[in-house]
C-alpha cells in the first residue's frame, strides 16, 4: 500500500477509535511507510483541509479523475502544492499523474483561495492555517520568555518585536486578530505575551536562543526557586526538553554577585536518552552549556544525595512526568474538512469519512477515555477506577522523588511542579511529603507565601484547602494555574520546600561528628568520632559490628562504609548501585 493509501486510511480513521493520531502512527506495527513521513503527511493535511477542500472542489478535480477519493485527492493536492519535496511518488505512478496533469488549474485555485482569505502570500496563509489548527489554544497569546543569558527584553523590543503594539492588558493580546500586540508579564520577569498566529519559530531570535516559547506557568519553578549564588549547585532532576534547565541558567546568571564568586553548575537529569538529546540542544542554544551537566539517560532516583559530587547542591527543581491534564491543545486536532465526493449520495456522504465536513476524530474522540501523560504515553482510561489508579501510581511516583530530593544534605531549597489540573498529583504529594520522616527529620517545610518571590507572592491563584487538610499556609503556599480561565495560561502547579541551611545536617548524616564541611571527623587512625561520646569508635568484633549495622538502621547511612565519597545505602531507597551509575554519559 503506498503513503497515501496508508494516510487516507489513518485519515479517515473512526472517531470512535480514540487514540491519538501520533499514537495510532507510531505504534502501528504493520505499516509500511516511515512513521514519521506518514504522520506530518495526514496531520498537515488535516490542518490544510478547509483550503485543499476548496481548491479540489472549485478545480472539479474529483470529476476530473474519478478514481481518486476525497481523501487522497486532499493528500496529493497538499504534497503537490505545498511540500518542499513535491509527491512521494514516482511521475509515472498513476496516482502522481492524477494530480500533477491539473497542476496549473490546481495552483490557479490555490492562488484563488489563499486571496479570498485575504492573505497577501503562501507564508500568511500559513499562519491562518497555523492559527487555526491551534484548537482550544484559542484564548491563549503566545508566551515568550526572553532568555536574559542571550538578549534583555528592550533589545527584543527594539528588534523581534518592533512591530508588536503594546497591549495595556493581557485580553488585547488574546482577542485581537488583526493586528500584532505584545504584552508585558507582570508577575514573571523576562516574559512577554504576545498575539497568536506569528511563525516565531522562524525568527533569529528564536533560532539563536534569544527567545524561548514557553507558558507562563511553566515559567514558575524556576523564578519560584530562585537559585542564588549562596545556593551553590542546583539540581533539575527530571529535565528534558529543558525549558525549566535553560531558565535556572538564567535565574543564576541575574542573581550572579559582580565580584568573583564560586562557579555554580545545574546538574541536569534526564532517564529518557532520546530526550536527553534534545536537552543537551537545547541547553546549546540556549547558551548555558558550559555551567550544565547533563546526565543523559540518568535517573535520578539512582542519584546518590550524599556523593561527593552534589555536595554543594542547595537548590533542587523537580518536575516530574504527571498526567499532563492541564496541558492546553493537547488533545485537539485540526478539524477535517473533507471535498464532496462526486456522485456521492447524500445519505453516503454523510457517513464518517464522506461528510463535507467533520470533526477530525481525533477530536471528537471521548478524551476521557484517554489519559495522555506529558512525555506523550497514553493509557486508556474505562472508569472513574482506572483514572484513580493512574493518578495513584504516578503520584507514588512523584512522591518518591519530591522524598529523593529532600535528602540532599545541603539543599535548603526545592520546588515540586507538575502540568496536573488533579489534587492528587499536586497538594496531596506536598502533604505527604511535608508529613514524611525525612522532611521532619530535616526541618523542610512549605515556602509561604509571604517569602516567596514578588512576582508568584501577587499570583492570586492558589492551592485548594480542602486537599491541604485545611491547613491555610500550605494551601496559600501552593501555586496553581487552570486553562481557560482568562489568565491565558496552562494548567499547572507549584510548590516550594524550604528549610534553615544546616539545620539538622549533623543530625541526618548519623552518629559521627562532622567538620562544616560535611566530612566525617576521624581520629589518626582513620575512626570516626562518634557525636555521643566524643571518642572514635572502637574496633569490635565482625559480629558486633553486624549488630551495630543493623541497630542503626535508618539514620546512619555511612555505617556500612569508613569512606564518605564511597555510596552506603540510604535510609530509606534502593540507592545501593548508583556509585557507579551516576554521570557515566558527561557530555563534557
Ligand atoms: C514533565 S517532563 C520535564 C519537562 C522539563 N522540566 C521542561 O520544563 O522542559 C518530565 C521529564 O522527566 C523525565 N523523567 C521521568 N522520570 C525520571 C527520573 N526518575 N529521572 C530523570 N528523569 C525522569 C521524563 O523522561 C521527562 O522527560
Amino acid at each position: 500500500m503506498s503513503l497515501y493509501h496508508e494516510a487516507a486510511e489513518l485519515l479517515l480513521t473512526s472517531p470512535n477509535e480514540g487514540r491519538s493520531l501520533k499514537a495510532r502512527v507510531f505504534r502501528r506495527k504493520d505499516l509500511k511507510s516511515p512513521p514519521a513521513q506518514l504522520y506530518a503527511l495526514v496531520l498537515e493535511t488535516c490542518k490544510w483541509s478547509a483550503v485543499l477542500k476548496d481548491i479540489v472542489e472549485k478545480s472539479e478535480l474529483l470529476r476530473l479523475e474519478r478514481k481518486l477519493t476525497p481523501a487522497l485527492a486532499l493528500l496529493l493536492v497538499h504534497d503537490l502544492l505545498l511540500s518542499k519535496k513535491g509527491l512521494a511518488l514516482p511521475q509515472s505512478h498513476g496516482l502522481s499523474q492524477s494530480v500533477a496533469k491539473h497542476k496549473g488549474r490546481l495552483s490557479s485555485e490555490f492562488t484563488r483561495a489563499r486571496l479570498r482569505r485575504k492573505a497577501p502570500t503562501v507564508d500568511a496563509l500559513r499562519e491562518q492555517v497555523e492559527a487555526e489548527a491551534a484548537g482550544d489554544a484559542e484564548g491563549y497569546p503566545r508566551w515568550v520568555r526572553v532568555n536574559a543569558l542571550k538578549t534583555t527584553v528592550e533589545e527584543q523590543l527594539e528588534t523581534t518585536f518592533m512591530n508588536y503594539e503594546r497591549a495595556s492588558a493581557l485580553k488585547e493580546v488574546i482577542t485581537t486578530k488583526a493586528r500584532q500586540a505584545m504584552w508585558i508579564d507582570p508577575h514573571v520577569p523576562n516574559l512577554l505575551a504576545v498575539t497568536q498566529g506569528t511563525a516565531l519559530f522562524k525568527t533569529e531570535a528564536y533560532t539563536s536562543g534569544k527567545i524561548i516559547l514557553q507558558d507562563k506557568a511553566s515559567c514558575f519553578p524556576a523564578y519560584l526557586l530562585d537559585p542564588r549564588a549562596e545556593d551553590g549547585d542546583v539540581i533539575d532532576a527530571c529535565a528534558a526538553p529543558g525549558n525549566k534547565t535553560t531558565h535556572l541558567a538564567a535565574v543564576l546568571r541575574s542573581h550572579r554577585p559582580e565580584f568573583d564568586s564560586p562557579p555554580q553548575t545545574v546538574y541536569a537529569f534526564e532517564k529518557d536518552p532520546g530526550r536527553a538529546k534534545t536537552l543537551e540542544k537545547m541547553v546549546t542554544i540556549a547558551g548555558s552549556r558550559k555551567t550544565t551537566k547533563i546526565g543523559p539517560g540518568q535517573d535520578f532516583l539512582r542519584v546518590n544525595p550524599h556523593d561527593q559530587r552534589y555536595a554543594n547542591v542547595g537548590a533542587l527543581l523537580l518536575d516530574p512526568s504527571c498526567s499532563g491534564s492541564g496541558i492546553v491543545g493537547r488533545d485537539s486536532m485540526p478539524e477535517l474538512h473533507l471535498p464532496e465526493a462526486i456522485g456521492a449520495s447524500k445519505k453516503k456522504a454523510a457517513e464518517p469519512g464522506k461528510t463535507l465536513k467533520r470533526k477530525h476524530a481525533e477530536a471528537a474522540a471521548p478524551e476521557e477515555n484517554i489519559l495522555r501523560d506529558d512525555d506523550g504515553n497514553e493509557t486508556i482510561v474505562k472508569s472513574e477506577k482506572d483514572l484513580q489508579s493512574r493518578l495513584e501510581a504516578l503520584a507514588s511516583f512523584q512522591l518518591t522523588l519530591v522524598l529523593h530530593a529532600l535528602k540532599f544534605p545541603r539543599a535548603t531549597k526545592v520546588t515540586y511542579s507538575t502540568c496536573s489540573i488533579h489534587a492528587e498529583e499536586n497538594e496531596s504529594v506536598v502533604m505527604k511529603a511535608l508529613q514524611s520522616d525525612v522532611a521532619r527529620r530535616r526541618g523542610w517545610k512549605i515556602l509561604k507565601r509571604e517569602d516567596q518571590v514578588s512576582g508568584l507572592r501577587d499570583w492570586d491563584v492558589r492551592g485548594l484547602s480542602e486537599a491541604c487538610d485545611g491547613d491555610k499556609d500550605i494551601a496559600e503556599g501552593c501555586i496553581r494555574s487552570y486553562k481557560g480561565d482568562g489568565r491565558g495560561v496552562m494548567g499547572f502547579f507549584v510548590a516550594g520546600f524550604v528549610r534553615a541551611p544546616g539545620e539538622d545536617l549533623l543530625e541526618e548524616e548519623g552518629p559521627y561528628i562532622r567538620d562544616e564541611d560535611g566530612v566525617i571527623v576521624r581520629d589518626g587512625q582513620g575512626m570516626p568520632v562518634l557525636k555521643s561520646t566524643g571518642e572514635p569508635v572502637t574496633l569490635r568484633s565482625r559480629d558486633a559490628e553486624e549488630e551495630d549495622f543493623v541497630d542503626d538502621g535508618d539514620d546512619d547511612i555511612e555505617s556500612a562504609s569508613t569512606d564518605s565519597s564511597n555510596s552506603g545505602s540510604d535510609d530509606d531507597d534502593d540507592d545501593d548501585d548508583c556509585g557507579e551509575d551516576e554521570w557515566a554519559g558527561f557530555g563534557d
